[in-house]
């Protein structure tokens, strides 16, 4: 069985996008893990599939699989990814849409200049959100990894975010302390390890080291994690531009309780057919 794919990036965070509303197929970890391998498949950091609502309020159902086989809550390089997939796969005419996730609801508007701008809901910080194993809702949590003593933030955006503020994100240890964090015990479902160096109050570098992918060249709600946690913080005021490996990102949110707002491009990389017996 041959199955079209769009391979489309966010800011080099790069993804596998398959329209399940014309057609049909079942995805497994070994399917995903095959298909996402950099030499052997086609490679990717997620799997977006775009399916028909189960809710009849919403216009699609987005589903997530990172590239280690399994299903998450939330994307956001992939939400405006998937928003650009629809419209331009004529699966819709419409530029504001309501896509149901794992995480939560989410509202996309397409821009004029075709740009996509996501309503990623409210961050939320309590420990059993995220889910991570704490007593105490604090902006900042100590946190013992690979022999040192950090302090992080904790923020769910539908998905679990560690945030940890560095000098220079050029020579943090993303790729030392990124997979000890990600896997850290206190972390029941694992986290995101976002590495965030404030250049100003309206202005930030960041690195991920995602979950179940690795170090990515951006990631969408790892931007956001990062400046609703530095905004809680007082280190950071909205407006903020996220300045990551592979570009910016803009982050508006007016605390506790609101939506954040992220905006950023989409690029459609290439449309391709895989067998998948
Ligand atoms: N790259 C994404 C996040 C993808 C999911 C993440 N790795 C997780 O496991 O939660 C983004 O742009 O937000």
């Amino acid at each position: 069985m041959l199955l079209h794919f769009t391979k489309m990036h966010g800011l080099g965070n790069d993804f596998l996008v398959v329209d399940l509303v014309t057609q049909r197929a079942r995805f497994d970890v070994e399917r995903v893990r095959a298909l996402a391998h950099r030499q052997l498949g086609i490679g990717f950091d997620q799997l977006l599939l775009v399916e028909p609502p189960r809710d009849p309020d919403m216009d699609f159902r987005y589903r997530i699989y990172n590239a280690d086989g399994n299903e998450v809550e939330n994307c956001g390089n992939g939400a405006r990814c998937f928003a650009r997939f629809v419209l331009d796969q004529r699966l819709t005419h419409k530029r504001e849409i309501r896509v149901e996730t794992l995480g939560g609801p989410l509202h996309l508007v397409v821009e004029g200049d075709g740009r996509v701008r996501v309503d990623m809901g409210a961050p939320r910080f309590a420990p059993q959100d995220v889910p991570f194993d704490a007593e105490h809702d604090l902006p900042l949590h100590a946190l013992d990894v690979a022999g040192e003593h950090l302090e992080v933030g904790v923020v769910s955006m539908g998905n679990p975010h560690a945030v940890l503020r560095v000098d220079d994100i050029d020579s943090a240890p993303v790729a030392r302390l990124g997979p000890a964090i990600e896997s850290h015990p206190r972390f029941a479902r694992g986290v995101n390890a976002g590495f965030m160096q404030v250049i100003s109050a309206h202005e930030i570098r960041l690195r991920v080291f995602e979950r179940g992918a690795g170090e990515t060249l951006a990631c969408g709600t790892g931007a956001c994690a990062a400046v609703a946690s530095g905004i809680r913080q007082g280190l950071l005021q909205s407006p903020v531009t996220v300045r990551l490996p592979g570009g910016r990102l803009t982050l508006e949110w007016a605390g506790d309780g609101a939506p954040l707002f992220m905006t950023g491009p989409t690029e459609r990389v290439f449309d391709g057919r895989v067998s998948l017996n």
